[in-house]
């Protein structure tokens, strides 16, 4: 439930999808405050990244709608998601590894906003403005993730630590208001972690309301009030952190065995 007091950003409504017949994603509901961080927990397998690829428009929803600060995007192109401030990161970053990191920034700005007017006007000049504006747009952003010490080096060079902070980056650069992050902890030495977190809470505080799928329990309690449990697709338990790991049937699909 949304506090009405918040106001929901994203709004996912019975989201259903099966592969071959095999229904991995099963009558989803969820609902992002534009304040809030919300994580998704639940064992391999239960859906997470599927719900992730729906949301984003990477895969076509069987059934069920979407929508992004009331506008429905159910059937909308990702580019288009992405255009309207919903962004997205992966469970294994793909930088352009040859571009550099300040390109790898650059690449990811949505200058295409009037693409047809823009292009029936441009000169040269308006053009090397706008990647002016956008490369001092990137260095900020670059300095907000603690890059910019790399900024000319090629992303190949990077840490695992260090692409999750450049995909952070590069989701800010299409100015975002809701960011879809998966697994940002995941191949993160302790040393960046704490830089993520601390990043995560920042980009919340600027108004920008984060889905957090992670199985790093840690960053899960010290970044989310509210999380929602997925199991064989579908909702399982939905509260705060301390709630559902109390649960019995949480702690037997999914807590049991895990690291404390
Ligand atoms: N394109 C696809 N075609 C067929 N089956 C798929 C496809 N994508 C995902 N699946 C299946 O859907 C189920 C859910 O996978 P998904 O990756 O969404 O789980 P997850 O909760 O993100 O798991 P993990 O925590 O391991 O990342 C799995 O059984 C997976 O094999």
């Amino acid at each position: 439930m949304t506090d009405p007091s918040h106001p929901s950003i994203l709004e996912a409504r019975g989201i259903t999808k099966s592969f071959g017949g095999f229904c991995v994603v099963n009558d989803v509901s969820l609902s992002l405050s534009a304040s809030e961080i919300l994580g998704v927990i639940g064992p391999n397998g239960a859906g997470k990244s599927t719900l992730f690829n729906l949301l984003a428009g990477a895969l076509p929803i069987d059934s069920g709608s979407i929508r992004l600060a009331g506008t429905d995007l159910t059937r909308a192109r990702p580019e288009a998601r992405i255009q309207l401030g919903l962004g997205r990161t992966f469970q294994i970053p793909r930088p352009f590894p040859r571009m550099t990191v300040l390109e790898n920034v650059m690449t990811a700005a949505q200058n295409q906003r009037g693409e047809s007017l823009f292009s029936a006007l441009a000169t040269a000049s308006l053009v090397a403005r706008q990647e002016r504006a956008n490369a001092v747009r990137a260095r900020d952003i670059l300095d907000f993730v603690s890059l910019s010490h790399l900024e000319d080096q090629p992303a190949a060079v990077l840490s695992g630590g260090q692409r999750k902070l450049l995909e952070l980056a590069r989701v800010l650069m299409a100015e975002p208001r809701v960011i879809l992050l998966d697994e940002p902890a995941a191949g993160v030495n302790p040393a960046l972690l704490d830089l993520i977190i601390d990043r995560i809470v920042a980009i919340n505080k600027l108004g920008i309301a984060v889905l957090l799928i992670e199985h790093n329990m840690e960053m899960i309690g010290r970044l989310c009030p509210r999380v929602m449990v997925m199991a064989a697709g579908k909702v399982l338990a939905e509260g705060t952190p301390a709630e559902v790991t109390k649960r019995a049937d949480v702690i037997d699909v999914y807590l049991e065995g895990m690291p404390a």
